[in-house]
């Protein structure tokens, strides 16, 4: 059992690989982690239930997760006609190898719908998000979106925001001035925040799309998300934080548990 989970593990950069190079290639289903179907489960229902039938402009969010959803935006044929929002180089590629059509977000101030990924989502809808870095574009076309669609494995849900992603939360700053929002964040009472580093693929600190640093900066539990946010976005050289409170409309979570959403009630 150990040796199939590493096994499949190792297959999985391969499997991603091959899913945004659109190659014939298709694993079949139980050579699939749990994992990639719960992603896969609800991109799919996310793509299936909220993919408007009249939609000019869709947003296309980044990660592991949102790979699924351009896939069955692409099988069902939905994406013709749409112009598509990427907020990255990630998504961009994703869309082009799907043969979606593609534009900036700098052509649009209203979106139709966007669909994400998150990286922790609590009982209010208020999310992390930047795992991959992609935060600042995310935000910019979640505020340019009339509805945010979120997918995720169900892992990604908690009652209080920093209980399962303990890396902290990640921040997009401009190069010059991270020693001195490090210092900022110290004194606002973060845990050891860290410049983000590239590791094995990238010597250095991890450049964005937006050619700026991301720190990660672990809070323990965040009991009051939207102050935080406010406090860590005044800090100057802070492009934008990957706090993403009120913005989601609908969060959609698949696992052992099945598939279940949470709802933005309406105000
Ligand atoms: O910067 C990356 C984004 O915020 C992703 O949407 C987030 O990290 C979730 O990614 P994944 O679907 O790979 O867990």
């Amino acid at each position: 059992m150990t040796s199939l989970k590493a096994f499949m593990k190792r297959l999985q950069p391969f499997l991603l690989w091959a899913s945004t190079r659109q190659m014939s290639f298709t694993a079949p289903t139980s050579c699939i982690s749990p994992l990639e179907i719960a992603k896969k489960q609800a991109a799919y229902a996310a793509v299936d239930k909220y993919f408007p039938s009249n939609a000019r402009a869709v947003g296309i969010g980044s990660g592991s997760t949102i790979i699924y959803a351009v896939d069955r935006i692409k099988e069902s044929g939905l994406g013709k006609g749409v112009v598509f929002v990427p907020t990255g180089y990630q998504s961009k590629l994703l869309l082009e190898r799907a043969e979606l059509t593609v534009a900036p977000i700098d052509r649009f101030d209203l979106l139709d719908i966007t669909f994400d990924g998150a990286d922790e989502v609590d009982g209010n809808l208020d999310i992390i998000k930047g795992g991959g870095a992609c935060l600042f574009q995310e935000k910019l076309i979640a505020v340019c979106s009339k509805k945010l669609v979120i997918v995720a494995d169900s892992r990604k849900r908690s009652d209080i925001l920093g209980t399962n992603w303990e890396s902290g939360v990640p921040i997009e700053v401009v190069p010059t001035a991270y020693t001195y929002v490090l210092k900022q964040l110290l004194k606002l009472g973060c845990r050891e925040p860290q410049l983000r580093m590239g590791g094995k693929a990238k010597a250095g600190p991890v450049i964005t799309d937006n050619c700026n640093f991301i720190i990660d900066a672990p809070w323990g539990k965040i009991n009051v998300p939207r102050l935080l946010e406010k406090q860590i976005k005044e800090i100057v050289g802070v492009v934008e934080v990957g706090l993403f409170i009120g913005l989601a409309h609908v969060v959609v979570f698949a696992g052992n548990d099945g598939i279940h959403e949470l709802v933005r009630k309406k105000n």
